[in-house]
């Protein structure tokens, strides 16, 4: 029986043929997969550059291109026969030495340009890769097919003009070499080029039926009629992971937690989805996937119902958000729902206090200190460090502040309400009771979950944390973050160290939502400089790429309000005469009242309208952010004044920034932002 591997592109070409056709190519090669009668079988095809090259065919006028060697078949794509042909005359195949994985390259073309790169290197005696020996490039798994031509490179504009028509494999670290780095440098560059962790067992070049195992981010292999069906119904994401996401995502075992932190569009998302996944099926124990709001926590759930097909091992994997397991876990313990404070209610307490501190700075001290650091008593506060604080408090200051918390928190004892915060801390100080008999060497304790999986970490808050820490065991596998300093967009700064969380990082580069045009813009408007948070120091940009090109954002400027809006209107029209689906079309602002207009002016056309923080984690083709004007992003009555501490101010416009940044990267295709007015200062210019 031949045994099938399927690439990525072929469910997507076989999406685009008419229904029909698609019919006919699944039950070829189904039959071709049981290898019963009927079933299609290999032809070579005339003049191919690859022997191992051959056809199927699986449907009138249509074949599937495969790669075989001996019983096993890598089905690449389907096309109509004249285009089927085409492609297999084009493409070659090979096993990288150094990795062992497959690599494909358009072999036509790189044939046709190597004369003009053979004539460039004749009129220069430049050689971009001369101080690097042919042992050493073959340590790097540059292959013999393609050493003549990389020893012709003269500089780094040819090589980059080259990059689509090498294999990644052999492009990554030759860019590494060219930029400057080292051996090591360009062998990490390699590496991470790699979805399976090594073997002991040498790699051999002529085995690609093996290489192909050791690359699931472009063959799946299908054992039954059931895989396939998955495989071609089942969206891309669910199947194939680019390698890194493939490696950190699936890896046996973590000893320690794991800190996942990469730019928008990364796949920081799909890993903690895959990562639950694998939990779910490997590991004993329950599993929690944990996002900081209900809205995300509800999709995370959806998605994994797609991701997850066994019934009992999704049973396994709790989807929920922070808030909702503190309610949960007070609740169990009082025997009632808790009673939350209102804002306004909040807001009315801290002024009875009568300070000589504003109510925003009493609650943010509370919340960034006190609750913070798990303060219990005056003594702890006096001592405590206040980071992220820029005003410094005397004795006498920090005793008042001290009051107004003890005749806040007193009050709201009295009334029976707490904040989501307290009860974070509460259930926290709830799992970390330990039950039992004390006198017991091990003490049993109560962490509900055996290992949690956190997405959007950026945003929550040091109280949250302890709350994870303590609902799961130390152990391996316990924690498995992922998140991104830059999107934060709620005032929580925390280094995942300073609450019991010695985790190991591993960055994520490479941005496959973004084109590099909106990818490049927004680094320009986030600062492009580092950020606070998850990580002790900062978290810098740097080295964040996309892997396509596309349109430049559209900025457009208007005279007054309501020409923006008529502007609005006009290029969301647009979109849908274009053919764009309204669902994959966003709308957003800062504030409720703009969010208000443009939901109304747009209201026949069906596009999703929302604020900024609506944005989080949200995906679309085209979005148009407005109300980009100074005044409105940020808008005053978000940003503490200088006058009272300037260093939360500093935080505050950061935040406004990382907001502004996630509400324009959610855009995959195309981004149009636009103000009335002064333009708001954080436009890159
Ligand atoms: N392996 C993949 N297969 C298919 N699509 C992918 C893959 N990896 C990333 N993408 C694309 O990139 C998008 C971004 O993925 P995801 O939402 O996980 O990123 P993220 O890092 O969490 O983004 P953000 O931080 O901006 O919310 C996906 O929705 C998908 O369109």
């Amino acid at each position: 029986m031949p045994r099938l591997a399927i690439s990525p592109e072929f469910p997507r070409e076989l999406g685009a043929l008419d229904q029909p056709v698609r019919r006919d190519v699944v039950v070829s090669v189904r039959r071709f997969m049981q290898n019963v009668a009927g079933a299609p079988h290999p032809e070579r095809v005339r003049g191919s550059r690859d022997p191992r090259i051959a056809t199927l065919r699986l449907a009138d006028r249509h074949r599937g291109v495969v790669v075989k060697q001996r019983d096993v078949y890598w089905l690449l794509t389907v096309l109509p026969d004249a285009e089927a042909w085409a492609y297999a005359q084009r493409y070659r195949f090979s096993v990288n030495t150094a990795l062992g994985v497959v690599e494909m390259w358009d072999a036509a073309a790189l044939d046709q340009v190597e004369p003009s790169v053979r004539r460039a290197a004749e009129a220069s005696p430049a050689r971009l890769f001369f101080n690097t020996c042919d042992t050493d490039m073959m340590e790097l798994g540059i292959g013999r097919r393609f050493l003549p031509l990389v020893r012709q490179i003269t500089d780094r504009m040819m090589l980059e003009a080259l990059e689509p028509l090498l294999p990644p494999t052999q492009y990554a670290p030759l860019a590494a070499l060219a930029r400057g780095e080292s051996m090591a440098g360009a062998w990490r560059e390699l590496d991470s080029c790699r979805a399976v962790a090594p073997t002991r067992d040498p790699v051999d070049p002529e085995d690609f039926a093996a290489a192909l195992l050791r690359s699931p981010d472009r063959a799946f292999f299908v054992g039954s009629p059931r895989e396939l069906n998955h495989v071609l119904d089942a969206p891309g994401w669910c199947l194939f992971l680019h390698p890194a996401q493939h490696r950190l995502s699936r890896w046996e075992s973590y000893e320690q937690p794991i800190l996942v932190t990469g730019g928008a569009g990364t796949g920081k998302t799909l890993i903690a989805l895959h990562r639950s996944a694998f939990l779910a099926k490997h590991a004993g124990g329950r599993i929690l996937l944990v996002t900081f709001s209900q809205g995300l926590s509800a999709d995370l759930s959806i998605r994994l119902d797609l991701l997850i097909e066994d019934e009992t091992a999704r049973k396994r994997v709790e989807v929920g958000n922070v808030d909702r397991l503190a309610q949960r876990i007070v609740a169990e313990a009082e025997g009632r729902p808790p009673r939350l404070v209102g804002a306004a209610e909040l807001t009315a307490l801290w002024r009875e206090t009568e300070s000589d501190h504003s109510p925003a700075f009493l609650l943010r001290e509370w919340e960034q200190v006190v609750l913070a650091q798990n303060l219990q008593t005056l003594e702890e506060y006096l001592g405590a460090p206040r980071p992220g604080r820029g005003v410094e408090l005397t004795g006498p200051e920090r005793t008042e502040i001290w009051r107004a918390v003890e005749h806040v928190t007193g009050q709201l004892r009295e009334r029976g309400k707490r904040t989501l915060l307290q009860l974070a801390a509460e259930a926290a100080a709830l799992l970390s009771q330990t039950t039992g008999d004390l006198l017991e060497e091990t003490a049993p304790r109560r962490e509900p979950y055996r290992h949690i999986v956190v997405d959007e970490a950026q945003d929550l808050h040091p109280t949250q944390w302890r709350l994870l820490r303590a609902a799961v065991p130390h152990a391996h596998d316990d924690l498995f973050i992922v998140g991104d300093p830059h999107q934060r967009i709620f005032d929580a700064r925390v280094a995942l160290c300073s609450v019991g969380i010695e985790a190991i990082q591993r960055r994520l580069q490479v941005s496959y939502r973004l084109p590099q045009e909106i990818l490049a813009w927004g680094v320009r408007l986030r600062g492009g400089g580092p950020a606070d948070g998850l990580v002790d120091g900062a978290e810098e940009l740097y080295g964040f790429h996309a892997t396509r090109h596309g349109h430049r954002p559209v900025v457009r400027a208007y005279d007054s309000p309501e020409e923006e809006l008529t502007g609005l209107v006009t290029q969301v029209g647009q979109w849908v005469e274009e053919g764009v689906p309204p669902r994959e079309i966003g709308v957003a602002a800062r504030t409720a009242g703009l969010v208000r207009d443009a939901r109304s002016a747009l209201r026949e056309l069906g596009v999703r309208v929302t604020t900024f923080h609506g944005m989080k984690g949200l995906e679309l083709r085209r979005v148009a952010v407005i109300g980009v004007a100074d005044g409105i992003v940020p808008p005053l009555d978000s940003l503490t004044p200088a006058g009272e501490d300037p260093s939360a101010r500093a935080h505050d416009l950061q935040r406004e920034r990382g907001l502004l940044y996630v509400a324009c990267t959610r855009a995959g295709e195309l981004l149009y932002v636009s103000y009335s007015g002064r333009a708001s200062p954080f436009l890159p210019t």
